[in-house]
């Protein structure tokens, strides 16, 4: 791409970058009149759409190599090898029915079931042996290892049919008599036990909204003074509500999930994934997924995908065939476009990977309905910024636009026809792919998950297990109504999501009329006003107007702040010129706090124009000296953050928590009492206390550092709840079930605001650690 970009004359480039969104169609067809006689533009669509250069073709001699691999790891005994091994023979294993192919899938899929039971994965091998039997029914070594996972699954009656099936179908009679054995075995286990039978079932996507969550709120969209368009309701809102769901457009995965996550629902991926049938790219967490993303795949029909006209074929099946069966109007199979060429998705970046995306969704459906189409999609009706990006923004968005629009026009041929203003359609469609797009993120716990199979954590003697989250961006997705909402630093919504779905929930009370916004990013409390502007500029090309960027807040002013040297003075020193005239800031002092006045009492003295310079109070004007204190919080700070660095804290000698105290002591002589570093650093010391088993002292800190989140966001903010939560894990190891249940109550109570029912299944280990708190309230443990 890069040679592409440099073979461009100056003039044109210049051009390009100097145009506005009213020029594009004539820089567009310029671009393209000039790329059309270059060889090098010919070369690299070329490379891209040629099914014979493709990276990721299926490749049975590949497959085939790899299954030798596998096998030989197996018989090695060296079972987590294998298990690799097979997995990738069966994403190189074609999918074409034509009975060599079959009987190749169905071999890796009883080999890696067969793995998969040695390494104690039961679930994981039955699903794939019901994968075995539905490509080749008649595979008796299927049948028998069916039965014998369920038998060790306990499900006696399903083992003794599956073994019946394996006898009628073996024809070897060592194996026969091998197969009477194991029956006899399990016949006389059936006797003695009573059967609960568990159901085989594939493998379960990360899961859609509860069906009996009805969104009952009716939004519309309004023009706004200074954000464009907006959302808002007519009605009153509860909090706790669900305000929208909905599912992308288009929807990308990012490159660090690929190998790791599913690509449809984004969950971590079992060990028996499953592969796209077309290409060897995606990966699927179940055969529900594969289809979603795919079609439905039957192996009854005697259709085979040639690999030399790929392309062709995928279109064929895509149209035609009942084995990869025509998703309906709202199934589309989302990267069949990129199967047959080099894999578009390693090259193109995602923005432009979301333009092809939607384009081929567009173009399908109205081939579908019979209609020709012209190739420059649906004509979105989202907000771009064309006009503010860079001239080297601008040409790189030229330059990506016009290898899409090629690589598309090369794969759909005949199908579809294009215009003079295709390209130009193309680029704004990048660029409200730009603005609109979001990331999709799931919450992984870190280390609560343990505490959900053993509770050793909550025992008075030994350390809490802290549960932590981490936030995981799985996807990039564009929604269309989901575009519609504006960000502000002081949401009123929640935004999360069920698998690819995203769902919007209010945090408290909006009155109807009132703009209904979430967060993109920056919120107040957690970075102060300069960064949040910073950011959102940066990163979303627009300054915040959103209410907590228009008024000075008590968070804005002491987050990054020092302490007045004044001891009985509350009022913030900041590194900042703060100035205020007479459009910025509040000056009414009904309207401010308690803290607030204490924090820059000199903002409601009086109502002239104030200027307040970095070192002196906001209270007092009394000064310091800023640059020491600076750099002796920092380093204080920096000391502390060891503690994180460390493994295990166990064996962390006690001289280093004693260093912590110190410096902490330092952070509270110098950081204002409601500062973000004092948080922080009370915070990371009560982790250490807990790991090493000190909770009286981990409980002091962890409510030390809640005190001040609570000042800095506010007390129902969901920071707050899971800072609760590493309270009651303390609590619990203190044997203090009563406090535990008080902490636990108001997380609860948080956690309900933000995801409403769906609490259990986005944070697990609250539910875990829900029975825990009863069961050691009630004494009942
Ligand atoms: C996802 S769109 C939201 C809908 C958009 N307002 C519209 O008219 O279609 C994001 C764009 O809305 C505008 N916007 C959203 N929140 C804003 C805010 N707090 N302050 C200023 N502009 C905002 C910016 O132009 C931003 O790029």
């Amino acid at each position: 791409m890069e040679r592409l970009k440099s073979a461009v004359p100056a003039d044109l480039r210049r051009a390009v970058g100097e145009s506005t969104a009213a020029d594009l169609p004539s820089t567009t067809s310029r671009l393209l009149a000039f790329l059309q006689e270059l060889p090098l533009f010919h070369q690299v669509i070329g490379e891209l759409t040629d099914p014979d250069l493709a990276l990721c073709r299926k490749d049975k001699g590949r497959a085939a190599e790899l299954k030798g691999k596998g096998n030989e790891c197996f018989s090695k005994k060296q079972f987590e090898q294998a298990l690799g091994f097979y997995s990738q023979a069966l994403r190189y294993s074609p999918i074409g029915s034509d009975g060599t192919d079959a009987s190749l899938m169905a071999t890796l899929y009883v080999n890696r079931a067969s793995t998969m039971h040695k390494l104690g994965l039961l679930e994981e091998c039955r699903r794939d042996c019901d994968r075995a039997i539905s490509v080749s029914s008649n595979y008796a070594k299927a049948w028998y290892r069916r039965g014998m996972v369920n038998a060790s699954l306990k499900n006696y009656s399903s083992a003794i049919h599956d073994l019946e099936v394996a006898l009628g179908m073996e024809v070897t009679s060592s194996r026969k008599s091998n197969i009477e054995q194991e029956l006899k075995l399990i016949l006389e286990k059936h006797k003695n036990v009573n059967e609960i039978e568990t159901s085989s079932s594939d493998h379960m996507e990360a899961g859609l909204p509860h069906a009996e969550q009805q969104c009952n709120v009716s939004l519309e969209c309004i023009s706004t003074p200074n954000k464009g368009r907006g959302m808002t309701s007519p009605n009153d809102i509860s909090p706790a509500s669900l305000i929208h769901t909905e599912d992308p457009l288009a929807v990308i995965i990012m490159k660090s999930c690929r190998d790791t996550h599913c690509h449809y629902c984004f969950s971590e991926a079992p060990a028996d994934v499953v592969f796209c049938p077309s290409c060897t790219i995606p990966i699927y967490c179940s055969q529900r997924c594969q289809e979603k993303a795919v079609g439905q795949i039957s192996w009854s029909e005697n259709t085979c995908l040639e690999s030399k006209n790929i392309v062709a074929d995928i279109a064929k099946l895509s149209v035609t065939s009942a084995r990869c069966k025509t998703p309906g109007s709202k199934q589309f199979a989302e990267h069949r476009h990129e199967c047959g060429g080099a894999h578009w998705a390693a090259v193109f970046p995602a923005d432009i990977i979301l333009a092809g995306r939607i384009i081929s969704r567009y173009i399908e459906k109205q081939l579908l309905a019979g209609k020709r189409t012209t190739i420059s999609g649906p004509n979105l009706d989202l907000v771009h910024h064309y006009d503010q990006d860079t001239p080297a923004s601008k040409f790189e968005t030229h330059i990506y636009a016009a290898v899409l629009f090629l690589c598309l026009r090369s794969y759909y041929k005949s199908g579809v026809s294009w215009t003079e203003d295709s390209l130009s359609q193309l680029v704004l469609l990048i660029c409200q792919i730009k603005v609109n797009s979001i990331a999709i993120v799931h919450i992984k716990s870190m280390d609560g998950g343990k505490t959900s199979t053993d509770n050793k954590g909550f025992s008075g003697s030994s350390g809490a297990v802290m549960c932590s989250v981490e936030q995981v961006r799985v996807a990039q997705a564009i929604y269309m109504s989901g575009s519609f909402f504006n960000h502000s630093c002081q949401p009123n919504i929640h935004a999360y999501f069920h698998s690819r779905t995203l769902v919007l929930r209010s945090t408290g009370y909006i009155k109807a009329g009132t703009p209904i916004e979430l967060s993109y990013g920056p919120q107040a409390g957690e970075m102060d006003l300069p960064e949040r502007q910073k950011s959102l500029r940066e990163n979303y090309c627009f300054s915040c107007g959103c209410s907590s960027c228009s008024v000075l807040s008590l968070s804005d002013l002491v987050m990054n702040s020092f302490r007045c040297p004044q001891s009985n003075c509350l009022g913030a020193v900041s590194e900042l010129i703060y100035h205020r005239s007479k459009d910025n800031f509040v000056h009414d002092i009904s309207k401010a706090d308690d803290d607030m006045v204490k924090a820059g009492k000199l903002f409601f003295k009086s109502d002239t124009v104030l200027n307040i310079d970095p070192g002196f109070c906001m209270s007092c004007r009394s000064q310091i000296d800023l640059s020491s204190a600076v750099a002796m919080s920092d380093e204080a700070t920096s000391k502390i953050n060891r503690l994180k660095d460390l493994p295990a804290l166990d064996s962390v000698p006690e001289v280093l928590i004693a260093n912590a105290l110190q410096c902490l002591e330092q952070i509270e002589k110098l950081k204002h009492p409601y500062s973000k570093a004092l948080a922080q650093a009370q915070d990371t010391i009560a982790e250490a206390f807990a790991k090493i088993g000190d909770q009286e002292q981990a409980r002091k800190h962890c409510k030390a550092s809640i005190k001040i989140l609570e000042k800095l966001y506010h007390p129902r903010h969901i920071i707050i709840a899971h800072e609760l939560i590493k309270l009651v894990s303390i609590e619990l190891s203190l044997g203090d079930g009563a406090s535990a249940a008080a902490a636990f109550a108001r997380a609860d109570a948080i956690f309900s605001l933000y995801y409403g029912p769906d609490v259990k299944r986005i944070l697990p280990y609250v539910d875990v650690l829900r029975r825990t708190v009863s069961e050691r309230s009630t004494g009942s443990c």
